[in-house]
């Protein structure tokens, strides 16, 4: 191999089987955070947003805003002000779009105010095609032209976009988004039906009314925005992400420690609770926003569907499926969300599981341990998944491809070191 072919990445490396024990602390939802930070497109004045996840993702969309031109000051731990006066570029380019599918948040608030934008198309990715169809129709329907033209989306409202009735054929998280951030700057009445319901939708929609936006129905499937002149500044704090909470809840159950989660969001995590206390995991409150993980010495096998909020979240799969390996019979996991989000079905065998992928379920068989093998982390929560399995295999771990995990858990290294865990990463060679 000629040298200059030589190409470095990074792989954690987990010894197995030790009991982890201490506190583990939840931090700012990666999935409130990006369409929070997009939502100050919308206003030239500064808003402040606290409790930012350090993430690849946030750094991802700070460059991007970066490039537009918003001025982004760091004030305190975690917190950021960000201000777009006047845009220095219209464009979200492939390059930053590559790396990270939300940055089609963009698209919706730049149009809004500056009638003009242009996003690189998101295209396929490992979970699945995901298009971006519904965001497109729906910003037409307010007024917008749109062309897809040299991978770009170019989307011009030159006379402003024009409130409209909004009927989405498929529940969507960021469409759902976009068209509240675009409606909340449009002429006249928007009315999204169909809409998702994630507790990161009403939070973004909590955070445009703190910016004078007037928006009814958020945490519906109805939302009605009537369009203002003008948005102002605003201080908005991110709320802890569930998604990670219940990745910490699942690793709680397999290690079998004394893991307290710090920062816990049971108001989200409803019918994760309900599953959760099915297989046998106790989640035993100790203070507001503290809970204890127990498990019963037995899990018990079960079905679970993937489906919008309320109910079980796809960005849990990976890490469930990774629990009910060790349950005491068959269980069968359907995800109904993305058509290709069992990547880590493969990576999973490797470690010993015997999951079988039929259509879209997973028929998972109980086995008694997993073993340390080499694996590779094929999308975000495919990488939790494997680092939770890691943790509990007999032997050493090698998982390649982490810069998924980066993009979406916060130094998830510091956090499992301080409970116990034996993690490190080593540059090797391709
Ligand atoms: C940054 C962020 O918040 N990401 C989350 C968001 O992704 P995201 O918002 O991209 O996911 P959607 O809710 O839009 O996708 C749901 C389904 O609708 C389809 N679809 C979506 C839009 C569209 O225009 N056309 C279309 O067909 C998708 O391919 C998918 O099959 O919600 C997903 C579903 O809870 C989560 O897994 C992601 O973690
Ligand atoms: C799929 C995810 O993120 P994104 O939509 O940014 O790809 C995720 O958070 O699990």
């Amino acid at each position: 191999m000629l040298k200059e072919d030589v190409k470095l990445r990074e792989v954690l490396i987990i010894e197995g089987g030790n009991r982890l024990e201490g506190v583990l602390e939840v931090s700012g939802a990666k999935n409130a955070a990006l369409p929070n930070m997009a939502a100050t497109i919308l206003t030239s004045d500064e808003v402040i947003i606290e409790n930012l996840p350090d993430l690849l993702d946030i750094d991802t969309m700070k460059k991007l805003l970066l490039e537009l031109g918003t001025e982004i000051n760091h004030i305190k731990d975690k917190t950021y002000s960000f201000k777009l006066a006047t845009p220095k570029s219209y464009t979200a380019p492939y390059d930053l779009v590559n790396k990270m599918r939300a940055s089609i948040l963009v698209l919706g608030p730049m149009l809004a105010r500056f009638g003009y934008a242009e996003v690189a198309l998101p295209g396929g990715c490992s979970i699945g095609a995901r298009p971006v169809d519904l965001h497109l129709k729906a910003l037409e329907k307010m007024g917008a032209q749109i062309k897809i033209e040299h991978g770009y989306i170019k989307a011009y409202a030159p006379k402003g976009l024009k409130g409209a009735h909004i009927f989405f054929d498929k529940i969507t998280v960021t469409g759902t988004e976009n068209i509240l951030m675009a409606a909340s700057l449009a002429e006249g009445q928007t009315i999204i039906e169909n809409a998702a319901l994630e507790p990161e939708v009403v939070d973004l929609a909590v955070m445009l009314k703190k910016m004078g936006a007037d928006i009814t129905g958020e945490g519906t499937n109805r939302i009605v925005i009537n369009g203002v002149k003008e948005l102002h500044g605003t201080y908005h704090k991110v709320i802890p992400d569930r998604i990670e909470a219940g990745t910490f809840l699942v690793l709680a159950a397999l290690t079998d420690g004394k893991i307290i989660i710090k920062n816990y969001p049971s108001q989200y995590l409803e019918y994760v609770e309900e599953i959760s206390n099915k297989i046998g995991i106790h989640i035993v409150k100790l203070s507001d926003n503290e809970v204890l993980i127990k498990r019963e010495e037995k899990l018990r096998p079960v079905n679970i569907e993937t489906k919008e909020y309320p109910l079980f979240p796809t960005d849990l799969q990976a890490q469930f499926m990774t629990l009910l390996c060790f349950a005491d019979g068959i269980s069968e996991i359907t995800e109904n969300i993305f058509e290709n989000r069992f990547m880590h079905v493969p990576e999973l065998n490797r470690l010993g599981a015997d999951i079988e992928i039929k259509g879209k379920t997973a028929i998972i068989r109980p086995v008694k341990k997993f073993t340390g093998a080499e694996v590779k982390a094929t999308d975000l929560r495919a990488s939790a998944a494997m680092v939770i399995a890691g943790l509990v295999a007999e032997g050493e771990t090698k998982i390649f491809s982490i810069y998924h995990l980066d993009r979406g858990y916060e130094h998830i290294d510091d956090k499992l070191i301080n409970i116990g865990a034996k993690i490190r990463r080593e540059i090797v060679e391709e």
